[in-house]
This record gives structure tokens, sequence and C-alpha cells, in this order.
């Protein structure tokens, strides 16, 4: 049997009188890849911020590897073995990629030879190597993803939430990242990711769950999503019911 490393249970909170996040149910198996959409403002990256404690949720819980973290501090969920992007990329621009990259790994560890050791591991992974000594603040954007997500795998994630790791790449830099994405997940790392670009989320993730002001609308195989009416309304248009025929 599949071992569940998620569970969302009745996860809500509200800002004032908006419920940004209502009542999300959702189990996610260790090793999955499950993707993350829905229209601008259907609360997606306010369900991240609560899984790993940025928000308390007013009600519900989050239960990750059997264990309730519901609330916990932002730096403890991490050491659990939650790693998460941000949408904005937000390295530490007058450090340079590998020290960027320590900081990560420093989440589990106190000796500064064994956070090198992970962290150059991580930017060889993550095809940084050749950019090792250069400030973040030099890198091109779609290196600014990858090392993104290179500080976040250092803290040496079970589950990483990747917000929007796509967005701003041309066609060519999202089929690589693509590739990367899928490799941290064969290595692994079960993946929770929110995207726009539903081509490559459908190309990485198995299983789709669709946000609309907050609640889930629907959840399932690529295929099923997509051609689901409620989804196609709320998020894909009708031109994407009208693409195939
Ligand atoms: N700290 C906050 N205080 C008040 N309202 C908030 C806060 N954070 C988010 N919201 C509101 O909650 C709703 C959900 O926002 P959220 O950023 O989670 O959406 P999203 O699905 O990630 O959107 P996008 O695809 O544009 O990133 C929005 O209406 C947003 O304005």
């Amino acid at each position: 049997m599949q071992k569940t490393l998620l569970e969302l249970s009745d996860l809500s909170i509200k800002f004032g009188g908006l419920t940004a996040v209502n009542r999300l149910n959702l189990k996610i198996n260790a090793g999955e890849a499950v993707g993350l959409i829905g229209p601008n403002g259907a609360g997606k990256t306010t369900a991240f911020n609560l899984i790993v404690g940025v928000h308390q949720p007013t009600v519900g819980k989050v239960i990750f590897d059997e264990e309730d973290i519901t609330g916990l501090a932002p730096h403890v969920v991490c050491r659990k073995g939650i790693g998460r992007t941000f949408q904005v990329v937000k390295p530490f621009g007058k450090m340079t990629v590998l020290q960027n990259i320590m900081v990560g790994a420093f989440v589990n560890t106190s000796k500064k030879s064994e956070a090198r050791l992970i962290a150059t591991e991580i930017m060889e992974k993550m095809s940084l190597q050749g950019k090792r000594d250069y400030l973040a603040q030099n890198l091109t954007i779609p290196e600014r993803k990858r090392l993104e997500m290179a500080k976040a795998l250092a803290t040496q994630p079970k589950l990483l939430l990747l917000d929007e790791v796509l967005a701003g790449l041309n066609q060519t830099e999202i089929e690589e990242a693509v590739q990367l994405i899928k490799t941290i997940n064969r290595d692994g790392i079960t993946i929770l990711m929110i995207e726009h670009v539903l081509q490559a989320t459908m190309a990485i993730c198995s299983r789709i769950v669709v946000l609309d002001y907050g609640k889930k609308i629907a959840e399932g195989s690529p295929q099923e999503v997509t051609s689901n009416s409620e989804v196609i309304k709320a998020y894909l248009g009708d031109e994407y019911e009208n693409a195939d025929s």
C-alpha cells in the first residue's frame, strides 16, 4: 500500500471576510508529483503558506509523515522535511550561488564542510556548477529559478512545494526545467507544484487538483481534469474545450 506523506483535512483560512482556502481536503502519497492549478487568487499560494506554517489555519489540519504539524513555525516545518520555493524568487543577491545553496543546507547541519558538500552535490544536479562563484544577483531568470529550487533542495526535503517555477521561462527553458523536476521526483522527492503552464504540469504530474475561490473543484488525472466542464468554465476557458474538436 502506498504511504500518505501529506494530508490536508478541512484546511481553511479567512482573511477578514474572504475565505481564501475553504475546507481543502487533499492526500498526497510519498513519491507522487501533484499539480495545483486554478485562476489567479484561487488560494494556491495561501494553501502553501498554510502547509509550511506561514499562516495559521482558521480551521483544519496539516498532517505530514503521520504527524500533526498544523501551525508549527516555518523553520520547524522545513526541518521536518517540507521545502518550498517562492513565486517571486528570493536569492541572497550579494552572496554567491554556492553560498545561497549552503544556506538551505544549514537547516540540517551546523558544519560548514557538510553544508558545502550537500550544496555542491545539489548545485551539480541543478546544472549550476558553472556559476558556482557568481553573485546570485547576476544570474539569468532561468538560473535564478534553478537556484530557487536548489536552495529548497538543500534543506533535504521529503516534500518539495514549487510555486510557479516555470513562470517567465521560454519554451526551451520550460522543457529543460520539466526534465529537472522529473529527475528530482524520480530521485524520490514528492512534489506539489503550483503552475499556470499547463502542458508542463501535465508532463510532470500524474494527478492535478484544481482550486477556485479557495475550494477544490476537481481532482484527477490530467486528462480527467482538463475535460471537466467546471474546470473549463472556471479556469481553462472555452478555447480549451474546442481545441481538440
Ligand atoms: N495575507 C493576506 N491577507 C489578505 N488577503 C490575502 C492574503 N494572502 C492572500 N490573500 C488573498 O487570498 C486570495 C488567494 O490568494 P493566493 O495568493 O493564495 O492566490 P493564488 O491562487 O496563489 O493566485 P496566483 O495564481 O495569482 O498566484 C486572494 O484573494 C488574495 O488577495
